[in-house]
């Protein structure tokens, strides 16, 4: 990618969309030159994320150069997420793996958007670097990855996929609830190596065992339902009290849960209370010849404490499908060199080890890659912050034919008193259409339409805006 240039020009947005104004950045000022005070805004479509828009003015209309918004996607995101982003005309790169942190840097600095999934950590020190960095896409579910509560200080939103691959993850640990009960992974081995070895002691039907469920979030409960399905008996501790699926029954502490399950899987996020949320202590708590699955972050579980009740025979199996740190992209990785234990987990052969795949299916992929795009578009293009992990969910209606003159404020601000009189001071003398402003802890969003605004009329409002000691970042959409 080329250098960008070190600031939006206002006189090439004449069909659609924004004008990020980021910290200590100035609009152009071909803003007053290129627009007559004379000058209509016009809206062909209805929506301002629909088709091209046009500024009328004096001189000839120019169209909207969306080939300047700059989008890296990290991480092989599906083709699906591509396609929408293409069509909207936006410079889109895609590369397919994660990047160390160093090249990261170097690439974020250049970019509006990105777009990771699980393996990119988007730290303060990186973040710190992405001066025109006005949103990210986690197209997964977990954002543990991301420190959002700085990117919401510096105005950068964040979405994910909530529940798109739920049902991979839950179907992934069905299968492994069978593998484990049946020894399949060791007898396919043998056999592989030309060894017949058929044996029935030690394997096990799941039909009448209990499988207990650490976090019944959105794959706890699907899991829930699937392992009813099978005739498992199912508990879960969660630390919200939670609705249950079918005849599952929530017990109130983790101890009561592991001293009562066959089978036991996690599926809470990564939280400071999370990390090694099943140590040496859990393990004893569990019963002799039960097995554990972890499919959620590699930090709920102490792996050195693993490692030792699988020796010792405590746990009959164990399926791990993530890990306190795994490899940016695919290769041959999985080694001491980058975890201590890695050669632990390879030796022993009653845990199955899969490379981080519970939400690698086609179906779950493409849904995300939909999701988090479209929400990504909404964001570019009009502001609306639906789905949002970290700002404020905030929207307006969109601006419809009759509504000329037009353009839209986004100021993401801090929450401190007194800023909605003061920005109101500076719209004041248009007229406001509709406004809504939200707050989340220290950061809130405000979003006006304003008619009876000219071009000429937008540097100043932007401006003005920029000049609020309480501003985090400016957009005039129009
Ligand atoms: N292996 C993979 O490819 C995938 C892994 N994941 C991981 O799975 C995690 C869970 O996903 P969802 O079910 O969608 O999340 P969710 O947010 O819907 O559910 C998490 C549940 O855990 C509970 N919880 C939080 N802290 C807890 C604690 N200390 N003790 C007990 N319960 C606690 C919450 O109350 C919530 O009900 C994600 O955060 C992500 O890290 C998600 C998708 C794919
Ligand atoms: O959705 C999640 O949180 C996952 O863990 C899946 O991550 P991935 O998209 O496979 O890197």
């Amino acid at each position: 990618m080329a250098e960008l240039p070190p600031l939006i020009d206002m006189s090439k947005m004449s069909s659609a969309k924004d004008i990020p104004i980021k910290l200590g950045r100035q609009v152009s000022s071909s803003l007053n030159s290129s627009t007559s005070p004379t000058a209509t805004f016009q809206s062909p479509s209805n929506s301002f994320s629909g088709g091209e828009r046009h500024i009328t003015n004096q001189r000839e209309l120019k169209p909207f150069n969306r080939e300047e918004f700059r989008i890296l996607l990290l991480e092989n995101v599906n083709q699906s997420g591509k396609e929408i982003l293409n069509a909207e005309g936006y410079q889109v790169e895609s590369l397919k793996s994660s990047l160390p942190e160093e090249e990261l840097i170097k690439k974020i600095r250049n970019v509006h958007v990105l777009g990771i999934r699980s393996k990119t950590k988007l730290s303060e020190k990186v973040l710190k670097e992405a001066k025109h960095l006005i949103v990210v896409g986690c197209f997964c579910i977990g954002t543990n990855q991301v420190d959002l509560e700085y990117a919401a200080r510096a105005g950068i939103a964040v979405f994910n996929s909530p529940f798109a691959n739920s049902r991979s993850v839950a179907e992934l640990v069905i299968g492994e609830i069978i593998v484990l009960a049946r020894q399949l992974g060791d007898r396919s081995n043998e056999l592989h190596k030309g060894t017949w070895n058929k044996v029935s002691a030690g394997c096990w039907e799941i039909r009448g065992k209990t499988l207990g469920i650490i976090g019944y979030g959105h794959i706890g409960s699907q899991l829930s339902v699937l392992a009813e399905a099978m005739g498992m008996n199912v508990i879960y501790y969660d630390v919200v009290n939670l609705m249950a699926m079918g005849t599952s029954r929530q017990v109130p502490t983790l101890k009561e849960l592991l001293g009562n399950s066959d089978f036991v899987s996690c599926h809470v996020p990564e939280l400071p209370e999370t990390k090694n949320m099943i140590g040496v202590q859990e393990f004893e708590w569990m019963r002799t010849g039960s097995y554990l699955i972890n499919a959620s972050r590699g930090c709920v579980i102490d792996i050195p404490a693993l490692v030792n009740a699988s020796r010792n025979g405590k746990i009959a199996g164990a399926a791990l499908d993530v890990y306190p740190s795994e490899p940016g992209g695919n290769g041959d990785y999985f080694h001491n060199e980058l975890n201590c234990w890695a050669e632990d987990l390879r030796s022993l052969k009653n845990i199955i080890l899969t490379p981080h795949i519970g939400g690698s299916t086609e179906e779950a992929q493409q849904a995300i890659g939909v999701e988090v795009s479209s929400a990504l578009v909404k964001y570019v293009n009009s502001g609306v912050t639906l789905g949002a992990v970290n700002l404020p969910e905030v929207n307006l209606r969109s601006l419809t034919l009759d509504e000329t003159n037009h353009a839209r404020v986004i100021y993401i601000h801090h929450n401190v008193p007194g800023v909605l009189r003061k920005v109101n001071e500076i719209l004041g003398d248009h007229n406001v259409e509709k406004q809504i402003t939200d707050n989340k802890g220290d950061v809130a969003y405000l979003m006006a339409d304003i008619s009876n605004v000219l071009s000429s009329d937008l540097k100043d409002i932007a401006d003005q805006l920029e000049n609020l000691s309480s501003r985090i970042l400016t957009r005039v959409l129009y």
